[in-house]
């Protein structure tokens, strides 16, 4: 059974472990707090172990840490280190280059993934990428994690702060739409859990409209839009107070960030 260590036991790693068949793979796990991540290893159906013992046991290395933090751990684990050990880092900002670097080993094999938060729910959109010291087994085995909470989409390596922005932080965006249209179901006298829900299932079923039909999301906006109706008045005025501009620079921001996080 192929063995896959964790380091850092946060949102991310704990929503992709919970996803795992632990009896596909064993998982070795280790953060920053021993006595926590034993807690976390009974939660999770894991071995916690130091980062020394994860490190010389596992066939797979995720990278599970924040970006700021990562290279502080490559760096301490480097030592341990051999060229049979694959890294799969899921931080944004750090390129297969600067891995490579912090790492300090010329053949490391390293992949780099782009997951989002609805991992937890097995719903996650990733991107992947590899180096050329990866094998075939080792990036089949990542695909097959992260396939286990989501979908994975093979991207080019310049492609990744474009991809991190439109699906690894967007969530937070649609989640921030979600609520500004249930809050301004609150102004107009809904209750917020209803009018919430009410929002979430709307969303949801407006994804599954462009992804089942096919159709251009424009050609679906003017679908709902009857002449001289409702939702037209409604496209208008997001439209004057710079809707699509307004997203276009919020992803632009995030893109930016993503290129200058070290
Ligand atoms: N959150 C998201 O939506 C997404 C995040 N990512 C990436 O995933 C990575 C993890 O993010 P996320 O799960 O949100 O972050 P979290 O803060 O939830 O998790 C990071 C974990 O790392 C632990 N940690 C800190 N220092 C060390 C150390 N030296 N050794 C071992 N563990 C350590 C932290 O422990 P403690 O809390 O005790 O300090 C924490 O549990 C990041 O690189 C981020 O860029 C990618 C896509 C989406
Ligand atoms: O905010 C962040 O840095 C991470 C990367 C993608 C989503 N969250």
């Amino acid at each position: 059974m192929q063995k896959i260590g964790f380091i850092g036991i946060g949102k991310m790693a704990t929503a992709i472990i919970a996803g795992l068949d632990p009896t596909r793979f064993e998982i070795l796990i280790s953060g920053r707090d021993f006595s926590k991540t034993q807690k976390q290893a009974q939660e999770l159906s894991a071995q916690a172990v130091t980062q020394h013992e994860l490190v010389t046991k596992s066939d797979l290395i995720v990278l599970a840490v924040k970006p700021q933090v990562l290279p502080k751990v490559l760096t301490e684990l480097s030592v341990d280190l051999t060229s049979d050990k694959t890294l799969v880092s899921i931080a944004a900002g750090l390129t297969l280059a600067d891995l490579t670097e912090l790492a300090q080993t010329a053949h490391q094999p390293i992949i780099r993934v782009m997951p989002n938060i609805n991992a937890q729910i097995g719903q996650s959109t990733s991107a992947i990428v590899k180096n050329d010291f990866v094998t075939d087994q080792a990036y089949q085995a990542t695909q097959e994690i992260f396939q286990a909470v989501g979908s994975v989409h093979e991207i080019a390596e310049k492609d990744f702060s474009t991809f991190a922005a439109i699906a690894g932080s967007s969530p937070a965006f649609i989640y921030m739409f979600i609520d500004a249209l249930a809050r301004a179901g609150v102004l107009h006298g809904l209750p917020k859990d209803k009018a919430t829900k009410i929002v979430a299932e709307t969303v949801q079923a407006s994804a599954e409209m462009i992804l089942q039909s096919g159709e251009n999301p424009w050609s679906l906006v003017d679908k709902v839009s009857s002449p001289g109706g409702t939702t037209v008045a409604g496209v208008v005025s997001l439209e004057q107070n710079h809707f699509i501009g307004t997203v276009i620079d919020a992803i632009t921001a995030t893109v930016e960030k993503e290129k200058n996080l070290k």
